[in-house]
């Protein structure tokens, strides 16, 4: 890829990070689109609140809690691709499924998953820092049950510094 194109695969380019709660979405996800100059979504922003209000209990979600979450989720990418710019969207994506339900309709490859991995006790050990608007993090056993690990996706540990998680990705799109 010459510079020029290698520049241009970045701007379109659609990453969605993912992982269970305070695995490093937001962190990572902000940095990446700073260093790639696209916009960054963060999918908290889109719950209703009705799920906000069960996981701040300490509930998990259901499938059925997180469907109309992910279509406006997807209407987002849609209008992203349609639009020709890429955007870095910070999302749990748990499960397969979820992932479909983000890419459906988009052209493939559009959209790269990145899965932020991090030990349990790393995780908890953040968030246990952490004060954030509606997440309980009593949640994160029940996000590891849920987490299917997926096979194609980037996968990078969170356990060094952001920049260097970021170069990481980077590397691995082949777009540093
Ligand atoms: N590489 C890192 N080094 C040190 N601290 C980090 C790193 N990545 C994330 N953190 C910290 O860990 C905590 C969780 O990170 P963050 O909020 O980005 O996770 P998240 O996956 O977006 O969480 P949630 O899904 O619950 O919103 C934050 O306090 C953040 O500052
Ligand atoms: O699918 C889910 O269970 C949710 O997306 C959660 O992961 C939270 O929104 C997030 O982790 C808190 O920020």
């Amino acid at each position: 890829m010459t510079a020029g194109s290698t520049e241009t695969a970045r701007r379109r380019q659609i990453f969605v990070l993912m992982g269970v709660s305070g695995s490093g979405k937001s962190t990572i996800g902000t940095l990446l689109a700073q260093r790639l100059h696209i916009p960054f979504l963060d999918a908290d922003d889109f719950h209703p609140q009705a799920n906000k209000d069960k996981m701040h209990a300490g509930h998990p979600l259901t499938d059925e809690d997180r469907w109309p979450w992910l279509a406006t989720l997807n209407r987002l990418l849609r209008d992203h691709a349609a639009q020709g710019t890429g955007c870095v969207l910070a999302c749990s994506a748990l499960r397969e499924v979820y992932r479909d339900k983000l890419a459906d309709g988009l052209p493939p490859g559009t959209v790269d998953f990145v899965l932020l991995q991090g030990s349990r006790e790393l995780i908890q050990s953040r968030l246990a820092q952490r004060r954030h608007e509606f997440m309980n993090s009593k949640l994160l056993d029940s996000q590891f049950a849920t987490l299917e690990t997926p096979d194609d996706a980037i996968k990078v540990t969170n356990d060094r510094s952001p920049d260097q998680v970021v170069d990481d990705i980077l590397q691995q799109e082949h777009l540093a």
